[in-house]
């Protein structure tokens, strides 16, 4: 594994993803230096606090001037504002990279202000928790998971290849991906299931009021783990739904065709079907299990699951990003 080592990193914006960033690189000693820059006093001033980084701003172009590393770690809606901010302050062959759990739109929001001689490099680590702030990072976070990058043509390969050992060196497994097709895989891996989760846990939240009765808080194992991914962020992921649009509605139309399939089973007493629907996803589970990246990935006590490791056939090796027009 290559080894990397960057002169200055610059995080804009420090909640869960990008203190999680400063902790990892600072103990793994992926960067010299650490400039962080935030919307809000507060959140800076808490940063500081945590000890996070070395140079805190409220100025997003003072954090990036002379970084050869800029992370966005900022909800996707704020990027095309930082990046008219700090375009004018980015140094030639700097890299610039962001977390964002959308990429399309990050393409063509942010695309358009890199300077000539910037490497752009949008990423994307598949690890979170439902907590947010700068408090809620944890340098482990991305140990064991997958991080896709969606290299932009013109991007040297060297350029990518040291964001890779960056992001290996905080533990995490690199994977090269088109930006659109990494939006169609995760709208129905991680934006569907959020969705859902936000829906049924509102759903038993309204049934309370109707029935004037207790649901809630009768829940066991699996509504609790609903629970969990419906406290997620609302700005974060207000944004990932009005940023995937495409993607989300299309995965959401054959979500709803195989619901409905399953519908029609309990409507007509098919134990056949559902349980051949059941047996077949519970094998998929079992592959997840198998495929290591849950046991790979430290418990800190939360109920945290693996993403299902992506199968090979899924990636585009080489630079993507024609398809964000
Ligand atoms: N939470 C997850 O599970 C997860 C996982 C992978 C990727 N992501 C992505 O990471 C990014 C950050 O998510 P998070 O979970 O760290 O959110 P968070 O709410 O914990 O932190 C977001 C931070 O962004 C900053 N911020 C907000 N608006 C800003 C603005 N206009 N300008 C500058 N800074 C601003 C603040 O410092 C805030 O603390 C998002 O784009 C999200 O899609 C999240
Ligand atoms: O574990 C969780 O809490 C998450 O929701 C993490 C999760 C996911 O859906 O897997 C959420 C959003 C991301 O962009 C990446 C990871």
């Amino acid at each position: 594994m290559m080894s990397v080592k960057f002169r200055k990193l610059a995080l804009i914006g420090i909640g869960l993803i990008g203190s999680s960033i400063a902790l990892a690189a600072r103990r793994q000693g992926l960067a010299e230096m650490i400039a962080i820059s935030t919307r809000k006093s507060e959140t800076l001033e808490e940063a500081r606090a945590l000890n996070l980084g070395d140079i805190y701003t409220l100025d997003a172009a003072e954090a990036v001037r002379g970084a050869d590393l800029v992370i966005l770690c900022a909800p996707v809606g704020a990027y095309e504002a930082i990046a008219k901010a700090i375009a004018p302050a980015l140094e030639p062959g700097a890299i610039l990279s962001d977390v964002g759990s959308v990429k399309a739109h990050v393409v063509k929001v942010v695309g358009p202000h890199v300077p000539a001689g910037v490497s752009f490099i949008p990423g994307h680590p598949i690890a979170g928790t439902e907590h947010s702030g700068p408090s809620a990072g944890f340098a482990e976070l991305f140990a064991g998971r997958w991080c896709i990058l969606t290299p932009q043509p013109d991007v040297p390969q060297a350029q990518t290849e040291k964001l890779a050992a960056f992001w290996e060196g905080m533990g995490s497994d690199v994977e090269i991906m088109e930006a659109g097709h990494h939006d169609m895989v995760l709208a129905i891996t991680s934006h569907i299931p959020h969705l859902i989760a936000y829906n049924i846990v509102g759903t038993a939240d309204d049934l309370e009021t109707v029935t004037k009765s207790e649901v809630i808080k009768f829940s066991a194992g699996g509504f609790r783990d609903f629970t969990r991914i419906a406290a997620s962020d609302p700005v974060m992921w207000r944004d990932v739904f009005l940023t995937n649009r495409e993607a989300v509605l299309e995965m959401l139309g054959r979500f709803l065709e195989d619901l409905s399939v399953l519908q029609r089973a309990v409507d007509s007493g098919d134990g056949p079907a559902l349980e051949s629907i059941f047996t077949r996803t519970r094998a998929i589970r079992r592959s997840i299990i198998s495929a290591g990246q849950e046991t790979a990935a430290p418990d800190f006590g939360r109920p945290h699951e693996a993403p299902p490791a992506p199968a090979a056939p899924l990636f585009v090796r080489e630079h993507g990003g024609g398809d964000d027009a």
